[in-house]
């Protein structure tokens, strides 16, 4: 796209969402698309910056857990970032944990819902199912265990059944809309708009986390809490911190060294 279509489709936005890059071959990590997504990422965003400041961004180009810390280093250098205005989206996180959450504990997953924390890349998603609705007693520890891998592995999982043909586009595409769609009622003053989402958080001592977000009029109203975890959740927080950190650390220095 040249840059003046870029301005046109830009100009004005209440919302912008990003799915833009390269997605994954099998074998591949989400961070080895960084190379190419990083700069897809950096020059769109520079664009918001300057048709769109006041946009809200909806991360979608992976890997995430790098490439919103990128766009707020960016944002910080135009002097528009508002952390209110940025998400990662990890939706689909929250939609493979219904779905398989719903099929284990033989619920409609129309009433599912479940929590899913931390980033978007393999254990950095941590679904806390301790905390889904509706409760049940059905599911033992081993089945908690494997609904937790299933759900970090999910991405994979479609990666390597595409084989080659790229990743989850199709249900990425729900639930983008879905996570939007939340944007833009919380825009539009709905009331009660709560979405999973990684953004810039104090939850933990990471700067950017995901978790329970309260959206607004102005994007972020509120990040909420973890709740209370299981042992099993406490040591899978522990356990992706480290890799987390040095998500966000690599955006930064790449926005700041380019
Ligand atoms: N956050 C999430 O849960 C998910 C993230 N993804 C990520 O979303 C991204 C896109 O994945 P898919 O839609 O499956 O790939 P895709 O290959 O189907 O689509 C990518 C699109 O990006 C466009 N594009 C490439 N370079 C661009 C540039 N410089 N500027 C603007 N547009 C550009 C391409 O023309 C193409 O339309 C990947 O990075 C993938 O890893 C995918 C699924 C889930
Ligand atoms: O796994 C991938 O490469 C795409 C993605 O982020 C997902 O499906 O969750």
């Amino acid at each position: 796209m040249a840059d003046d279509q870029l301005a046109e489709a830009l100009d004005g936005a209440d919302l912008v969402i990003i799915p833009a890059g390269v997605p994954r071959k099998p074998g591949m990590t989400r961070d080895d698309l960084f190379n190419i997504n990083a700069g897809i990422v950096k020059n769109l965003c520079t664009a918001i910056a300057k048709y769109c400041p006041n946009a809200l961004v909806n991360m979608i180009s992976n890997p995430v857990n790098s490439t919103v810390p990128i766009a707020a280093e960016v944002f910080k250098k135009a002097g528009t970032y508002d952390e209110k205005r940025l998400f990662g989206v990890t939706t689909l996180d929250v939609v493979r944990a219904r779905t398989f959450y719903a099929g284990k504990a033989n619920v409609d997953v129309n009433t599912v819902d479940v929590p899913v924390v931390g980033g978007h890349a393999g254990i950095t998603i941590l679904p806390l199912f301790s905390q889904a609705t509706p409760s049940t007693n059905a599911l033992s520890a081993e089945e908690i265990k494997a609904l937790t891998k299933r759900t970090q592995e999910g991405g994979t999982e479609v990666v390597e059944a595409k084989a080659g043909k790229g990743s989850a586009t199709l249900s990425m595409a729900y639930a983008g809309a879905v996570f939007g769609d939340a944007c833009l009622k919380g825009l539009n003053g709905v009331p009660d708009i709560v979405e999973c989402s990684y953004v810039q958080s104090t939850v933990t001592e990471l700067p950017f986390f995901a978790s329970k977000v309260r959206l607004g009029k102005n994007g972020v109203e509120e990040v909420l809490g973890l709740g209370q975890l299981t042992q099993f959740e406490k040591e899978g927080l522990e356990a992706l911190k480290g890799e987390l950190k040095s998500s966000i650390e690599k955006g930064v220095a790449f926005a700041n060294a380019s």
